[in-house]
């Protein structure tokens, strides 16, 4: 089985990859939309991206890819800490200054407090992934640019750490999800999880009052436990919005179709993107 990953080698979804899936052939992808569309065009039976990081929150590439582009769906999620190191090529590593900081925007915002104090006014550049920056650094010593990323980034690109866990919170967990386009596809894995979600897509009814409370409401007295509800522009104007909500638990017969008939009923539109096993690695 082929499953495409956000590359290149030692991104923190190859790590991911890495431990979910050790005996499948990898691909690794440079940016998320094409991660995406391999998987969609059927290159990769499963593409894995990051989501949703506990300091910086949704990767909106990843959530707004998945719902306007592709008709994909989610079959597993991982949740994997992320530790942060600073790193720069061997020849810049004797205290020499640092002119640039590159990563992916969500590693530079998970070190923005040390960055705020310990390189005040150096400039910093988006990657499309930690291990793009330190591939970057890698390939230009002249720069003496630092990357942010992980202990395997060091290693493959042959970078030396200068300051290992720089993130801001102690808790920095970051969760991939894998997709597909074949709901049947995800591997069993040998830590069978117990634990389930089901993630939807919630479009509410134009300009009604209390409509947003209604539909919390269709969970709340079902008991369903949600775990996550973000709003993300619908494109289409200022002010028009839909919901993904995740629900912890398995679609079932009952209590879920139960949930989403009654957001039907009320007007809203309702589409599953997935009902999937979560595992923590
Ligand atoms: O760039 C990477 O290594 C990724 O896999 C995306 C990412 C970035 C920052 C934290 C976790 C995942």
């Amino acid at each position: 089985m082929r499953i495409g990953f956000l590359g290149p080698c030692a991104t923190f979804t190859d790590l991911a990859v890495r431990r979910l899936f050790p005996q499948e052939e990898s691909v690794p992808y440079l940016t998320i939309p094409e991660c995406i569309d391999a998987a969609a065009a059927g290159e990769t039976e499963i593409s894995v991206v990051p989501l949703e990081n506990a300091l910086e929150g949704s990767v909106n590439i990843t959530l707004d890819y998945l719902v306007h582009e592709v008709p994909l769906r989610i079959i597993g999620e991982a949740t994997a800490p992320i530790q942060q190191h600073l790193m720069v090529h061997p020849a810049n590593a004797g205290g020499k200054e640092i002119e640039l900081v590159c990563s992916h925007s969500h590693a530079l915002a998970q070190c923005h407090k040390f960055l705020h104090h310990e390189f005040r006014g150096v400039p910093s550049q988006n990657t499309t992934s930690t291990a793009a920056a330190a591939m970057y650094v890698r390939d230009h010593p002249e720069v003496r640019a630092a990357a942010i990323g992980n202990g395997l980034a060091a290693e493959e690109y042959g970078l030396v750490i200068v300051k290992q866990d720089i993130h801001d919170y102690k808790y920095n967990h970051t969760r991939f999800v894998v997709l597909s386009s074949a709901p049947e596809s995800m591997p069993l894995l040998p830590n069978e999880s117990d634990f389930y979600k089901t993630t939807l897509m919630v479009t509410l009814p134009a300009d009604r009052a209390g409509a947003l409370h209604q539909v919390l409401s269709a969970f709340s007295w079902r008991k369903l436990n949600l775990s996550k509800i973000e709003s993300r522009p619908m494109k289409t104007g200022l002010g028009k919005y839909f919901f993904i909500i995740d629900i912890d638990m398995k679609m079932e017969g009952i209590l879920l179709p139960g949930a989403m008939a009654e957001l039907e009923a009320l007007g809203c539109s309702v589409k599953v993107l997935g009902s999937y096993p979560s595992y923590k690695i």
